[in-house]
């Protein structure tokens, strides 16, 4: 289990506060306005940000006090944005998320490439496995970092909105596939969405976030109420359920007034 107790994080006026659990198999969604602290409770979690105590917890053990070679065995981090430097091939890029399973003066060594084109398949780019990874998609670039990520084969994945970039085929695709991973891999994930709609269809629980709080926890049906969706985003919504879905959608008339 991934646990988060009593997260404290402070920018220059703005402060992420913050207790969340998550088990293995399991998808826990941050959802919340833009600005809300999403990315920066992602990064705390992960440790790009230094929370001043003790705070996260894989299966009972302080994640910010393990070196960064066990970190990248136990937890995976998929950022929003990545910058391509080097031209390497997408494979190559790949087995890169490999470096924490192999000695320090060891190179990858061809299981590591059969496992780094195994998760390439899996996200559906194999076909781009030559192909430098500069000159990619901005979509195929997200598939390429989840692949990454797969392959150090964590305990623990943390997504930064991963449906970014991608077309609405590719969006329910990748969800599709971090459900299917996390449930046969047993993995405790974190994602952030934007889309009420994804999250209550992917999540087995959903945190609204607001002004780096969390404002409710709980199941999606718990937690996308008209009231406290509203209370989050400042809008009328609506939420109307049909056969088993729930559809989240802003009332348009108050839109057009703001
Ligand atoms: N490096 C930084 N230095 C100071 N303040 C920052 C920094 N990065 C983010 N912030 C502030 O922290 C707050 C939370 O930002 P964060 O990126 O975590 O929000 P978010 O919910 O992920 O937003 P979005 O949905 O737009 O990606 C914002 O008010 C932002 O201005």
């Amino acid at each position: 289990m991934l646990e988060v107790k009593n997260l404290k994080f402070r920018y220059n006026g703005f402060e992420v506060n913050a207790s969340l659990n998550v088990n293995k198999g399991e998808i826990l969604t941050l959802l919340g306005p833009n600005g809300c602290g999403k990315t920066t409770l992602l990064r705390c979690i992960y440790g790009i940000l230094n929370p001043k105590t003790p705070c996260v917890y894989l299966d009972g053990k302080d994640v910010h006090s393990m070196d960064l070679r066990e970190r990248a065995k136990k937890m995976g981090y998929v950022p929003q944005t990545h910058h391509p430097g080097f031209p390497y091939t997408v494979l190559e890029f790949v087995v890169m998320g490999r470096a924490s399973q192999i000695s320090t003066f060891e190179s990858p060594g061809s299981e590591d490439y059969r496992i780094a084109l195994e998760a390439l398949k899996l996200v559906g780019i194999e076909n781009l496995a030559d192909k430098p990874y500069t000159q990619i998609s901005g979509g195929q670039l997200q598939l390429a970092l989840i692949a990454r990520a797969l392959v150090q084969n964590p305990r623990a994945i943390l997504f930064d909105e991963p449906t970014a970039h991608l077309d609405f085929k590719n969006q329910v695709k990748v969800l599709e596939m971090i459900r299917r991973i996390t449930a046969e891999k047993k993995v405790a994930t974190i994602l952030t969405l934007h889309d009420p709609n994804l999250a209550g269809m992917y999540s087995d629980k959903i945190a609204l976030i607001k002004g780096g709080k969390i404002h409710a926890v709980g199941e999606p049906e718990e937690v996308l109420t008209e009231n406290e969706l509203s209370q989050v985003y400042e809008i009328s919504i609506k939420v109307i359920n049909a056969d088993s879905f729930r559809f989240v959608i802003p009332v348009l008339n108050e839109l057009k007034n703001h």
